[in-house]
């Protein structure tokens, strides 16, 4: 057998149509205004007034939070929302994640602007966010899953923004009800920040 793993999506695929096309549109606004400011000729007043109408309109049409709750955590769509992967939630960056056959999972995200802490870099919170989805999704993969209790993390170096970041984890025990699981964030083969967690099995009903 060869070494090839055969990756696994396990991240929903954006649709590029519908409310994936219009929440990468909205990443973009959020990047675009960031990236902008208030020194340009934009008249940022009316930008404002198209927003706002733009955020009427879809909160006229909206479900109750009840209702919505329950489509979210209908049938597979638990990875459609989420904030670091889901192609519906405008915050996710995206990262896009896979499953590896030997049982680690590995994502590749570039981050822009909104997600800057120290000068030209990403912000550790935003790192840590990563990470943790990570290796949530890790535990998924191994087959064993469950809540974050303790997550600690090392900042080894400043993590990049504009340059490819190579996200990964690896589930590595399971004793009773606790398991073990580690991942990392490299930038051009170097680690930025490294990950050890401890995640206890318990989850939440889903909404119905
Ligand atoms: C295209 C389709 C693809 C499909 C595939 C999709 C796959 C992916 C899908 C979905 C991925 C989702 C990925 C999400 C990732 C993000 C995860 C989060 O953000 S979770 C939110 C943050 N975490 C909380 O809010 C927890 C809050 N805390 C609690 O609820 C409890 O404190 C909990 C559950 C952590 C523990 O409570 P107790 O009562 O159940 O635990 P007790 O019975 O006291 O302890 C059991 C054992 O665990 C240890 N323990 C307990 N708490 C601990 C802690 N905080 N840290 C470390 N160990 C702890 C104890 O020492 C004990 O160990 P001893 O058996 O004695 O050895």
């Amino acid at each position: 057998m060869t070494e090839t793993a055969r990756p696994s999506q396990l991240t929903a695929v954006p649709n590029n149509e519908g409310v994936d096309a219009a929440v990468a549109a909205a990443r973009r606004v959020v990047g675009a205004l960031l990236h902008t400011g208030d020194r340009s000729p934009v008249e940022m007043a009316a930008v404002a007034a198209q927003l706002d109408a733009v955020a009427q309109h879809l909160e006229r049409h909206a479900p109750t939070r009840e209702e919505r709750l329950v489509d979210m955590w209908g049938g597979e769509g638990v990875t459609r929302h989420d904030p670091v992967t889901g192609p519906e939630n405008a915050v996710a960056p995206p990262l896009h994640l896979d499953g590896r056959e030997d049982g680690s999972v590995e994502g590749r995200v570039t981050l822009g602007l909104p997600y800057q802490g120290p000068p030209g870099c990403v912000h550790g919170g935003i790192s840590a966010l990563m990470l943790d989805h990570t290796l949530g999704v890790a535990n998924h993969w191994a087959g064993d899953s469950g809540m974050t209790g303790t997550l600690t993390l090392r900042y080894h170096r400043p993590t990049p923004l504009f340059e490819e970041l190579v996200v990964t984890a690896r589930q590595v025990s399971v004793d009773g009800r606790k398991i073990r699981t580690t991942g990392e964030i490299t930038a051009a083969g170097e680690v930025c920040v490294s990950a050890d967690g401890i995640f206890v099995n318990k989850h939440l009903p889903r909404p119905r």
